[in-house]
Parts: structure tokens; sequence; C-alpha cells
């Protein structure tokens, strides 16, 4: 049997809290097969890049190199975060592009290839991850390097105009082209990749899923939504009830209905809206007034980058406004934490709350929407509000979509959401747990890997 490896900028490693999807996700994937996972240690060395580590954690081998202070800034708060990330959430109006930044994106991704070109074997499935990684599959091949390679996309892929706004985006998305097999998480996404292919890279889509590029090579792209491992979140939910944290959360409720949101603090996740929809519920809905308290956890994300931190004081100002203008000396309608939690809290959390609101202005997925329903009491669940700009807004029909830039629309949802009967909750939500039950992740890794052998 081949052995799998895993390439992407973020590693879960056994010591350490993450607070993204991509981690949460492949750590989950990893543990059913085994294998290698290769990226940055998440440890800064002030003087150069390129320090290897490695650790064994059951059937899991971790290699990860550390960077420098400058390759850190240029390569991940720069040209990945700075660059990529507004570029690839339709956002060109945030998009810093320097050529210094995208040197030093490339000086990484060719360092990544040098590390790891010698401990592959001519039969591993390499499983690239995320736009941090782009050149790599290229890099590694000028190596030699003979093996399957496979990149899945955990962002939105935006129109192909939007990415032309990007300074050599011919020479970057080029490198694709060295893949054997490209993800996407929604058919949507591979929709606009094919688009782009065809108006800007001089290529030909031969059928969905198939495409030629200008210099004639084949390669295969396809939509392969993410998920989560659904019978352990559920099972976690369920056994969280007890725990103290959760205990101290329902205590802390007297008897009102709770909302929640968790989400790293990013721009794309649409927390000013959000905040500012449910004051909106505040004010419309004022009949419903002291029933619901709305509980956001954000941990801090990125908070070396300029925009991140504007958002973070934003967020804090937006709080104390809404609280100040509706709260009574007995409850605070809004409580607002930048802590990460781990699953064993969160998933007890979720059951909890009667809302689950995850109004994202664009997102790759959105594993937390699925988390939320997966957690989930089947005899009393909550309710789903979910911003059709998630990719998840794909697969789960049974939440309340909305547009989060439609403030009165989200309010509206939270109000519809907390007079719901019971008979409807239970409706919505056994559909989407049927498509959670089968399409979890499991599927997500068997479908890649099974399309990857097949390229
Ligand atoms: O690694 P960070 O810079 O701390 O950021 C965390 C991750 O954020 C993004 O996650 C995406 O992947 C999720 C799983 O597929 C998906 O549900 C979500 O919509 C995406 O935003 C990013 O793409 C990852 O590379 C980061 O590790
Ligand atoms: O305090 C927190 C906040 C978030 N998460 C996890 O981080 C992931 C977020 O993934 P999602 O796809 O929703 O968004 P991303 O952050 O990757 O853009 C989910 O598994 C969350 O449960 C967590 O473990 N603790």
């Amino acid at each position: 049997m081949s052995r799998l490896v895993i390439v992407s900028n973020r590693v879960a490693l056994p010591d350490r809290t993450s607070s993204g999807g991509l981690a949460v996700a492949l750590q989950a994937a990893l543990e059913e097969t085994g294998g290698l996972w290769f990226g940055w240690s998440g440890r800064i060395d002030e003087e150069t890049s390129g320090n290897v580590s490695e650790q064994q954690a059951g059937d899991i081998q971790y290699v990860t190199v550390d960077l420098s202070r400058r390759d850190h800034d240029d390569y991940y708060n720069g040209f990945a975060n700075r660059t990529l990330w507004p570029l690839l959430h339709f956002r060109v109006d945030l998009v810093d592009y320097s050529r210094e930044t995208y040197q030093a994106y490339r000086r990484v991704n060719a360092l990544f290839a040098d590390t790891l070109a010698p401990l592959l074997r001519d039969d591993d499935l390499v499983w690239i991850h995320d736009y941090h990684l782009i050149p790599l599959a290229q890099l590694l091949r000028q190596r030699g390097i003979r093996c399957r390679l496979g990149f899945f996309l955990h962002v939105p892929m935006p129109s192909s105009d939007l990415l032309a706004a990007l300074p050599d985006h011919n020479r970057l998305f080029e490198g694709l082209s060295s893949y054997d097999l490209i993800g996407f998480q929604t058919e949507r996404d591979l929709e606009r990749f094919q688009d782009y292919v065809r108006l800007f890279g001089r290529g030909e889509v031969i059928e969905s899923g198939v495409l030629a590029t200008a210099k004639g090579h084949r390669l295969r792209a396809g939509a392969f939504p993410i998920s989560i491992d659904t019978a352990r979140i559920a099972e976690q939910a369920a056994n969280a009830v007890g725990k103290a944290s959760v205990k101290r959360l329902a205590d802390s409720l007297s008897g009102r209905l709770l909302a929640i949101g968790v989400d790293r603090l990013d721009y794309s996740k649409g927390l000013p809206e959000r905040f500012r929809a449910f004051g909106c519920y505040l004010g419309r809905h004022w009949e419903q007034l002291g029933r619901l308290t709305f509980l956001q956890i954000a941990p801090v994300s990125r908070g070396e980058v300029a925009e991140y931190q504007a958002l973070r004081e934003q967020l804090e100002r937006l709080t104390g406004h809404i609280n100040g203008e509706h709260a009574q000396p007995d409850w605070t309608p809004m409580r607002y934490v930048n802590r990460n939690f781990p699953h064993a809290s969160l998933t007890g959390f979720y059951r909890l709350a009667r809302v689950g609101l995850v109004t994202p202005l664009r997102d790759g997925m959105n594993l937390v929407a699925k988390e939320f329903v997966a957690a989930q009491d089947p005899s009393d669940p909550g309710v789903l509000v979910l911003s059709s700009f998630a990719g998840a807004a794909r697969e789960l029909d049974g939440a309340l979509l909305v547009n989060p830039y439609d403030l009165d629309g989200v309010a509206d949802a939270i109000a519809a959401a907390v007079e719901m009967p019971m008979e409807e909750r239970r409706e919505r939500w056994s559909s989407m747990m049927a498509r959670l039950r089968t399409h979890d992740i499991t599927a997500w890794r068997r479908g890649y890997i099974e399309a990857l052998k097949a390229a």
C-alpha cells in the first residue's frame, strides 16, 4: 500500500492547539491511514529558515521546518495572507502585492521542495494543501520527483477577472499544471477555475474535470467538499454535557436561549456584519428581547497582519456599542471571547445553542457549520443560520440560508430560529445530519485519494 504524505503550511503537531479547519480535518484524515505530515513547525527562528524537526505520534510521522523571521513575515504574513488570501476571498480591495513578498513565497516553496524531496519514495501519494504551496509540485518535479502529486484548495476559487488582477498570475497558476489532480471545495469553484484556464491560461476544457493546458499537458480537477468526523463530533457533544465548562455556560444563561458563533478572527468570516445584524435583531424583534444571548468565540488569527489588527479593534468597539445600547441591569446580550477552545468543550457549547450563526462573506467550506449540526441533540436540535457564500451552504439544505450583507435578513432569520417549532427543527436537522453521516471526513479522504490514484 502506498504511503500517504500530506504537505501543508499549518501542521497540527501533537503538542500544539490550532483553530483552523485545515489542521483539524487533516489530523482526522491521517489518523485513519497513518503516514507523513510535512510543513512549517509553527516556530520562527530569528536568523535562518530550514531547521528540521521530527516527531512520531502513533502512525503519524511529523517532519517540520522552522522559518526565519523574514520568511515568516514575507511568505506567511505577506504573500500568503496579504496577497493570496484576500484575492481568493474576492477582496481585491485588500490585496497588497509586492515583488519582494512574492520572491519570499517562491523561496519558501523551494525550501520545502529541497527538504521534502529526499524523504519521498516513488510509490508515495503526495497530497499538497492550499494556497501557500501552489508552486510546490513544479519545484518537486524539477528535483526529479515522479510520484503522484495532488493539490487541494481549501479556500474559494474566485472569478477569473479577479485572479487576473494579480501581477504575474499566469506564472503562479501555471504551476498547478504539474499536479496530477486539483481538488476544490465545490462545483462552483471548479467551474470558475475552468473559466480561468480557458480565458487566461489559453488552455482547453475537454470535458468537465479534464483540462488541457496551453502546452498540451492534461490534468484533472474535481470538487471534493471537505467534511468532519461526524460520528466523533456527535459523541463528543453528547459526552460534553457533563463537562464543567459546558455546565458553567448552561448555568450562566439563567434559562435564556443561546446563539453561538465560532470563527477565527478573520475578515472573511463577516463578523462586523454579524454583530450589526445581531444589534438589528435586538432592535427589530423587541418582542424577543431578553430571550436570547449571543456568544461569539473568536480566537485571534494572523495577529501580526494589519488588517486583522484593525478588525479586532473594530469588533471590540462594536461589542461595546451593542451591549451599551441594549443591555439591561441583569442581562448582557453579547459575549465576545478571543480564546481558543478544544473540541471537547466546543461541541458541548454547540449542543447548548438554539441558534448557530455562520455568516461568512466568503468561505471555502466552513467546518464549524458542519460541526454545529453534528453536535445537536436529535430530540431538541438547534437551528443553523448559514451564509449562502460558505461552501457548506451547497450541502446543508436544512439551514436558514442568508445573505450576510442583508442585516435585516439575518436579524429575521435569528428571530425565526428562536420561534421555530420543534417539528420543523427536527426535520431540517435530520436532512443535514443524513448528509453529514455519509459525507464525512473519511468519505472526503477516500474520494480524493481514489481520484488521485486514478488520475
Ligand atoms: O493556518 P492559519 O493561517 O492559522 O489559518 C487557518 C486555516 O484557515 C483556512 O482554512 C480553510 O480550510 C477549511 C478546511 O478546508 C475550510 O473549511 C475553510 O473554509 C478555509 O478557510 C486556510 O485555508 C488554511 O490553510 C489555514 O490553515
Ligand atoms: O476555539 C476554537 C475555534 C475553532 N476551532 C476549530 O477550528 C476549525 C475552523 O474551521 P473552519 O473550516 O470553520 O474555518 P477556518 O478557520 O479553517 O477558516 C473548526 O474545526 C473549529 O472547531 C477550535 O477548535 N477551537
